[in-house]
C-alpha cells in the first residue's frame, strides 16, 4: 500500500519531501531523480534548494530524468519543459546539466525518441525517486486516460481538459502543444520509489481514484496502487476525498521510528 501523508501546507510538504531526497543523495551522490514540472513540485524544489544550501551536499555526480515533453516546441522555448526544468531545478539547485535528460520533443526524429530515452534510463540503472504530480483528469507524467500500464516513453495526444489545465503557461489555449512525449506507466512504474504530492481541491478527485481505485487505465494515476514503495504527500484539501484517511493519519502518527519515507 502506498503511504499517504497529510500535510498542512505544501511548504511542509516540500520540506518532508526534500529531507528524503538529501537522505538519498547523502547515500548514494550519483543519485537519479525521476524529475517533475508543472506547479506542484515547485515546493520541494524550493525546500531542495535550502536544503543543499544548509547542508552543503554535493550534488555535481547527481542524474536526472524529466518525465515528459511537448512534441514541436523549440527547446529554448520558454515553456518547454527543458527550460523549466532548467529554470527550476537545475540552476537553483546547481546540478550538472549534461546529467539532466528531457525526452526530446523535436518533431525531426520524434519515432526515436521514446525508445532512446527508454535506454537511456535503463543505462542509468534506473530511476532512484521518481517525483510525480497528478492532473485533474488523473494524468501522470502526461499519460492520459486509457494510457497502457505496461507503456513505455512515447508520443501521446494531450486531452483538451489537460491542454486547458496548461494554457495558464501559454498566451492561449490554441498555442498549447496538441502532443507531448512522455515516460509511460510502465517506465514510472520501474522506479525505485514514487513520491506523488497533489495540493488543493482540484486535485481531490485524482488523488481519491488514484489511492484508492479501482485500478484501471481510464484513471492513470491509479497505477501507484501496483507499486511497492509509494509516498503520496496531499495537503488537506487534496485529501478531502480520500474514505480511509483516518487510518492514513493513524497509520502516519504510529510509524516505526526506524522507518523512513
Ligand atoms: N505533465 C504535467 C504533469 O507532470 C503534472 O503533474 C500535471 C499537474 O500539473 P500541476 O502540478 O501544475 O497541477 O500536469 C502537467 O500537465
Amino acid at each position: 500500500m502506498a503511504e499517504i501523508v497529510v500535510v498542512p501546507d505544501q511548504k511542509q510538504a516540500g520540506e518532508l519531501a526534500a529531507q528524503s531526497i538529501v537522505d538519498l543523495i547523502a547515500s548514494r551522490p550519483d543519485a537519479v531523480l525521476g524529475l517533475a514540472t508543472g506547479s506542484t513540485p515547485l515546493a520541494l524544489y524550493r525546500a531542495l534548494t535550502a536544503r543543499v544550501a544548509e547542508t552543503g551536499i554535493d550534488v555535481a555526480h547527481v542524474r536526472g530524468f524529466a518525465l515528459d515533453e511537448y512534441v514541436g516546441l523549440p527547446a529554448d522555448h520558454p515553456e518547454s519543459y527543458r527550460s523549466v526544468i532548467t529554470r527550476e531545478v537545475v540552476e537553483p539547485l546547481g546540478l550538472t546539466p549534461s546529467l539532466i535528460h528531457v525526452p526530446n520533443g523535436a518533431i525531426d526524429g520524434i519515432e526515436h525518441a521514446g525508445p532512446d530515452y527508454e535506454r537511456a534510463i535503463a543505462e542509468a540503472g534506473g530511476v532512484d525517486v521518481q517525483i510525480l504530480g497528478i492532473g485533474t483528469d488523473g494524468h501522470i507524467g502526461f499519460n492520459e486516460p486509457g494510457s497502457s500500464f505496461a507503456s513505455a516513453t512515447r508520443v501521446k495526444t494531450l486531452t483538451e481538459q489537460t491542454r486547458r489545465d496548461n494554457a495558464r503557461f501559454f498566451p492561449s489555449e490554441a498555442d498549447v502543444p496538441m502532443h507531448c512525449i512522455t515516460q509511460g506507466l510502465g517506465t514510472i512504474l520501474r522506479a525505485k520509489h514514487l513520491l506523488l504530492l497533489a495540493f488543493g481541491e482540484g486535485k481531490a478527485e485524482a488523488v481519491a481514484g488514484a489511492v484508492e481505485g479501482p485500478v484501471s487505465a481510464s484513471n492513470p494515476g491509479s497505477a501507484i496502487q501496483l507499486h511497492p514503495h509509494v509516498t503520496v504527500i496531499v495537503d488537506e484539501a487534496a485529501a478531502s476525498r480520500l474514505q480511509n484517511i483516518e487510518y492514513y493519519r493513524y497509520a502516519y502518527a504510529n510509524k516505526p521510528a526506524w522507518q523512513t519515507l
